[in-house]
């Protein structure tokens, strides 16, 4: 069935419908991997986000059991070259069109994706609808025009209740933004005793689960829309360590008093080179990110850069020099996406360790 894309400038692309064929409005993005389409459509952070996959084929190996990075996927449609029509993997278990069909997700292939990323990358982010011939194009324009940008995606997509992921090891609470099932994974693997908390949870709860260490996930929108989170970390940073993700590493700035701001068309893909600082090594990151930390607006704070983008300079990791914090703007747990930046779930656990041994000799010195 043809289906049409609009965008807020006026352009228009027909394509052909798969998936729902509902008509969605969002803000179309696009993102640069080559695989990991399941991982993208269910990363929580596209909510309310119509992306485009800038690789031409997309569905050949199916949609599978285990690659989901949420439940309930929040994104507004997916934009593609060539959808495949039969997938063809051991894991696969249904078609990427029936997958859409089954979330209630528009998708439109046929689309001069290419084009369309150069319009994007040309003009900044712009909103779009993926919706039915029938609308009247003008219309649509015009409604996309007056659409103003939700505030509300991290409440949409975070747990509403407080729950466990027991394991044996440090205890992590972690903040749920929107948060990847990657981060979760991870933190399972270093058999974390982990509870999982809604975005609007006060310091004062976050402490009283006597954390090891506090993981700020990754989540939709824009950072300033997230006060809650804002005050909370200014009341547990320094008691605990602290990791921040993406989001959570936008919010330890802005509880630092560093500023954020909306990038032209961000970084969304799987081979994003960030360079250490301290170390000089580069590592290839799983991205999706559509505001940054400013660079100038760290100057009065207490936070020091530790990683930056090669492509663009933009600040990709953050340190506190006198509390044991660290975050990344990047995705250690890849999910999709190469793994080089995994060993910092490892340093967040060193971290730990590290504050628990000091607190152990403080203990031992006050009792002698
Ligand atoms: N993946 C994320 O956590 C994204 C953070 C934020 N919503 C941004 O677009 O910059």
């Amino acid at each position: 069935m043809k289906r049409q894309l609009i965008l807020e400038d006026g352009t228009i692309f027909t394509g052909e419908g798969f998936g729902s064929n509902v008509d969605k409005v969002g803000e179309v993005v696009f993102n640069t991997g080559m695989t990991g389409y399941q991982e993208i459509m269910s990363d929580p952070s596209y909510c309310a986000q119509i992306v485009t996959l800038t690789y031409p084929l997309i569905g050949n190996y199916g949609i599978n059991r285990d690659d989901f990075e949420s439940i309930i996927p929040a994104v507004h449609g997916l934009i593609v070259k060539e959808a495949a029509e039969y997938p063809s993997n051991w894991r696969s278990q249904i078609s990427l069109d029936e997958y859409l069909k089954q979330k209630n997700i528009p998708g439109i292939s046929g689309i001069d994706t290419r084009k369309l990323t150069r319009i994007i990358r040309k003009y900044g982010t712009l909103k779009g609808s993926i919706c039915s011939m029938e609308n009247s194009a003008a219309e649509v324009i015009q409604q996309l025009k007056a659409t103003v940008t939700p505030t509300d995606q991290v409440k949409r997509v975070s747990t509403k209740t407080a729950y466990p992921s027991p394991g044996r090891g440090s205890r992590v609470v972690l903040v749920d933004f929107g948060m990847k099932h990657g981060i979760l994974r991870e933190l399972n693997n270093r058999n974390c005793d982990i509870v999982v908390v809604p975005y609007n949870v006060t310091a004062e709860e976050v402490l009283s689960l006597s954390p090891d260490g506090i993981m700020l996930s990754n989540g939709p929108g824009d950072p300033k829309d997230v006060k809650e989170a804002i005050e909370m970390i200014k009341g547990v940073q320094g008691k605990v360590p602290l990791f921040g993700i993406c989001l959570g590493h936008q919010l330890f700035a802005l509880a630092n008093g560093a500023d954020t701001e909306k990038m032209k068309f961000g970084h969304r893909g799987s081979n994003h080179p960030v360079k250490d600082l301290e170390t000089g090594k580069i590592a290839l990151t799983s991205q999706n990110h559509g505001y940054t930390v400013q660079t100038d607006s760290l100057k009065h704070t207490n936070l020091k850069v530790t990683h930056i983008a090669l492509n663009d300079g933009t600040v990709e990791g953050l340190a506190h020099t006198e509390y044991p914090a660290f975050t990344v703007q990047y995705h250690p747990e890849s999910s999709p996406g190469p793994e080089d930046a995994n060993y910092l779930f490892d340093e967040f656990m060193n971290m730990i360790e590290a504050v628990n041994k000091e607190g152990e000799k403080l203990c031992l010195n006050a009792q002698i």
